[in-house]
Parts: structure tokens; C-alpha cells; sequence
């Protein structure tokens, strides 16, 4: 079987990493995928849904391996909602930067492609972006004892539609109930702007993450598996 894909660089990845990074964007108008296409990249990835294994197959062959899984969940978000979060200013910047080393794990950004240290900096740069409002709009934050205890960013991808980027309680303060607080963060964020749709994405393995999205009224909405070349 064909697949038909553009390989579409991804400027800011391939700036960050130092190395040609590109993604897989299936289309049935787009031509059959080559080798020459994609030698071009020192990285290519591709998020295949779990319906399409014959695509996976066919990229197999083409040399793709297996990352990791995606699982997305759709959070509700409740007309009125209550949160003890404040939002992340500059000045929280160098606090979180040095809370974020092996917290994103399970992340797909990892070794062979990645080093830990790249992947470290890499969820870095996020979180410290999202306080500045670029990619991410905006960073919240759950503080406990004059320090933080759990981070989320937030990005509005429509008019009635927000996903979040990066959730994590900090280290020492996992197990605590800090992750609900973060979500209801991101709910009230979304209900304070009328967006209804909040969707949030994390690994198969990442029991705590699901537990958590679960029990705040997640539901998969689709499964995915990251192949790399
Ligand atoms: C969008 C993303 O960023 S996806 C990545 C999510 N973030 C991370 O993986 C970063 C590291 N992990 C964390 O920061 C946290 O563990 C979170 C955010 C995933 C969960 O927040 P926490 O405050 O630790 O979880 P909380 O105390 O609310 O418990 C949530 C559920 O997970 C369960 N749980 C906690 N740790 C674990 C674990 N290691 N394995 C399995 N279940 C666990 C809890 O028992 C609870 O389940 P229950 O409600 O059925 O009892
Ligand atoms: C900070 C920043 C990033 N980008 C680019 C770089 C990457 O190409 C993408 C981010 O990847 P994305 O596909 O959005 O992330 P995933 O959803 O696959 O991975 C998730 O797993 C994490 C553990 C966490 N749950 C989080 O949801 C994701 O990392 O964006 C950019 O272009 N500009 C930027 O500023």
C-alpha cells in the first residue's frame, strides 16, 4: 500500500534541535511518499491513528519505527467553575525551569532521537514561552507553601475550542491532588473565555495523567501511535 503525505519541515523544531526536522501530513491529494523526500530530514515524524494499520505498516517499510502512543482525552468544562490558580508571570520563570528536568518521561521526544537533556530543555522552552504567550497563551499555576506545586498551559486552537500543552505537578507534589486543580485551572480558563471544547493529550503508559483526566469527566476521543524515520 501507498501512503500519500506531504513531508512538511517543522521550522521551529528543526531551529531548536539543530537538526532537519519534518512531519507526515496525509492527504489524498498529496503524491506517494518517497525515500528521496524523506532522506532529506534527519528526523521525520508521523501520529497515525490506531483505526489506520495498513498505514503504519506501509511506513514501517519505509523505515518508520515506533515511538510512543497518544491518547486524547476531551475534558468538559462546566458553565460556572472554581480555581485557586494564579497565572505564571516572568518572574516565575527560572523556578519553573529548574522544576521541569524528568518530569515528561513518557514524553515522545526522547532517546534515539532525542537525548533526556534535549528533551529537558525542549519542555524548558514551553513552559517558559506559554508565560510569555507565544505558542502557548498562557502558563497557570497551583502554588502551595510560597512555591509552585503544579503547572499547565493553556492554547485556544478555535472559537469554541482549547487544548492543553504541559500539565505537571512538581516534583514532591505528585499523589497530592495538585493535577485536578491543574485541570479545573484549565476549565476555568476556558469558561471564563465561553470555549466549551478543552482537549488534552498524554501517553497510554501514563496511568497517573489518565487517572486523573478520568476522574475529572475525560473521555478518549482518539488514539494514535507517533512513528519516527
Ligand atoms: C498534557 C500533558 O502534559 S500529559 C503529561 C502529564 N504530566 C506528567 O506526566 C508529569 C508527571 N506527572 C504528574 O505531574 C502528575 O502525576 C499528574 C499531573 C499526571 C497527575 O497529578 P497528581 O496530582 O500526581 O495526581 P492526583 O493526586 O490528582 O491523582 C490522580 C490519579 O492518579 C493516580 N496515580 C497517581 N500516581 C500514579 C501512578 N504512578 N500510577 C498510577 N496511578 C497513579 C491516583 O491514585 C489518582 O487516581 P484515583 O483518583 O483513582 O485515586
Ligand atoms: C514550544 C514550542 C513547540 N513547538 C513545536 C515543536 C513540536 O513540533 C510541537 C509540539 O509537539 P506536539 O505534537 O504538540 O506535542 P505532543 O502532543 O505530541 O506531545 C505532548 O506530550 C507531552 C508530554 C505533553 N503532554 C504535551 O501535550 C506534548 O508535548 O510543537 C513550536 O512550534 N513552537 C513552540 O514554541
Amino acid at each position: 500500500m501507498g501512503v500519500h503525505a506531504e513531508v512538511v519541515p517543522l521550522d521551529w523544531a528543526s531551529e531548536f534541535f539543530a537538526m532537519r526536522c519534518a512531519r507526515l501530513v496525509f492527504s489524498a491529494k498529496a503524491g506517494p511518499l518517497t525515500l528521496p523526500a524523506l532522506r532529506r530530514f534527519d528526523v521525520v515524524e508521523a501520529k497515525i491513528g490506531a483505526d489506520r494499520p495498513g498505514t503504519a505498516a506501509a511506513l514501517e517499510a519505509l523505515g518508520f519505527r515506533d515511538v510512543e502512543g497518544a491518547v486524547d482525552f476531551v475534558l468538559p468544562v462546566p458553565g460556572k467553575t472554581g480555581s485557586d490558580h494564579v497565572p505564571a508571570g516572568a518572574a516565575d520563570i527560572p523556578r519553573l525551569r529548574e522544576i521541569v528536568p524528568g518530569v515528561f518521561r513518557t514524553s515522545r521526544f526522547r532517546p534515539p532521537w532525542y537525548t533526556e537533556a534535549q528533551r529537558d530543555d525542549f519542555y524548558r522552552q514551553w513552559l517558559e514561552n506559554a508565560v510569555h504567550g507565544s505558542y502557548d497563551d498562557e502558563c497557570l499555576l497551583v502554588r502551595e507553601d510560597g512555591d509552585i506545586a503544579g503547572y499547565v498551559t493553556v492554547r485556544r486552537t478555535g472559537e469554541d475550542s482549547a487544548r492543553v500543552g504541559l500539565l505537571a505537578a512538581a516534583p514532591g507534589w505528585t499523589g497530592r491532588g495538585i493535577g485536578g486543580r491543574l485541570v479545573a485551572a484549565a476549565q476555568h480558563w476556558c469558561a471564563a473565555r465561553g470555549v466549551r471544547r478543552l482537549t488534552i493529550v498524554t501517553q497510554p503508559g501514563n496511568l497517573a495523567a489518565i487517572r486523573c483526566y478520568q476522574a475529572h469527566g475525560g473521555v478518549v476521543s482518539a488514539k494514535a501511535r507517533w512513528m519516527y524515520r
